[in-house]
């Protein structure tokens, strides 16, 4: 899918995709009919093998800019490109539909792409089985812990075999023990597929452990005022919260974080 708007799009396109970039934004605003400045000149490139996190205070444009990206939202300046139509996104809430099972939650999309059914079914299960959902295949959505839900949710995305994987907030509801399993769960998702990941979250810790690098966004119209290379093996473990190393980076994300505030 490309959605530039500039004179030359295929040249543009052809060079984002040998450098392996899906996602390139140049001077990219919006402004919304009510008035409302939300986003302001971003600049943002992310490159397959790239974990990028967005943060930034409460309606900074973090949300606003992730659906530009997935082409929910048309900006109002600057260009585009996204080197791919295989793009997923998961949605705050889960969004499942209570009268399918996870079965038929997760097969959603590949049934809307009119895949046949055993291939959908094969993609289903291996979702399931990747975001560890077997065993509950024929559970309803009102059967299912949050975690589950957010589990089946992912899932469905995965089948997209997404090239381009954006989040919005996906585990902001969730409890924090579950949220750090979760985090541990997608990392290795990511790990498996490298795919290029956007992420916004409020939480700085979840954005250092899941990231290869964390994005600072301004209060309102937001734009980028950070950009942290997050230096860590892409084998991370739990443990890797309580390092020192660990502490500093988000130590310093903080300190950006309030003085953009
Ligand atoms: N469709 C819309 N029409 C008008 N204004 C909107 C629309 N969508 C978002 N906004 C406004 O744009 C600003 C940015 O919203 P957005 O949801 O992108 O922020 P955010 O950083 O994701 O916020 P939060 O962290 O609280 O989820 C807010 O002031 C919001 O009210």
């Amino acid at each position: 899918m490309s959605t530039k708007a500039t004179a030359a799009p295929a040249k543009d396109e052809k060079r984002s995709a040998r450098h392996g970039t899906l996602l390139h934004m140049r001077g990219v605003d919006m402004r919304f009919g009510t008035g409302v400045h939300a986003v302001d000149n971003v600049d943002l490139a992310v490159r397959r093998g790239e974990f990028v996190s967005l943060v930034g205070p409460s309606g900074c444009g973090k949300s606003t800019l992730l659906r530009i990206a997935a082409g929910l939202e048309t900006r109002t300046g600057g260009s585009m490109d996204v080197s791919t139509d295989a793009i997923g996104y998961v949605f705050q809430d889960p969004t499942l539909l209570p009268w399918r099972t996870v079965t038929g939650n997760v097969e959603l999309c590949t049934q809307l792409q009119h895949l046949a059914k055993p291939v959908r079914r094969e993609k289903a299960q291996a979702a399931i089985e990747m975001v560890g959902l077997q065993g509950f295949e024929d559970n309803y959505p009102s059967q299912l812990s949050g975690g589950m839900k957010m589990r089946a949710s992912l899932a469905r995305a995965l089948t997209l075999d997404p090239e381009l994987f954006l989040f919005d907030e996906p585990f902001g509801a969730i409890d924090e023990i579950t949220r750090e399993r979760l985090n541990g769960e997608l990392l290795r998702i990511f790990r498996a597929q490298r795919f290029a990941g956007v992420f916004v979250t409020h939480s700085i810790a979840e954005a250092a452990f899941l990231s290869t690098r964390v994005v600072v966004m301004s209060a309102r119209p937001g734009r980028i005022v950070g950009d942290f290379d997050v230096p860590f093996d892409a084998d991370r473990e739990p443990s890797l919260r309580a390092d020192a190393a660990f502490a500093r980076l988000t130590g310093e994300i903080g300190e950006c974080l309030r003085a953009a505030a």
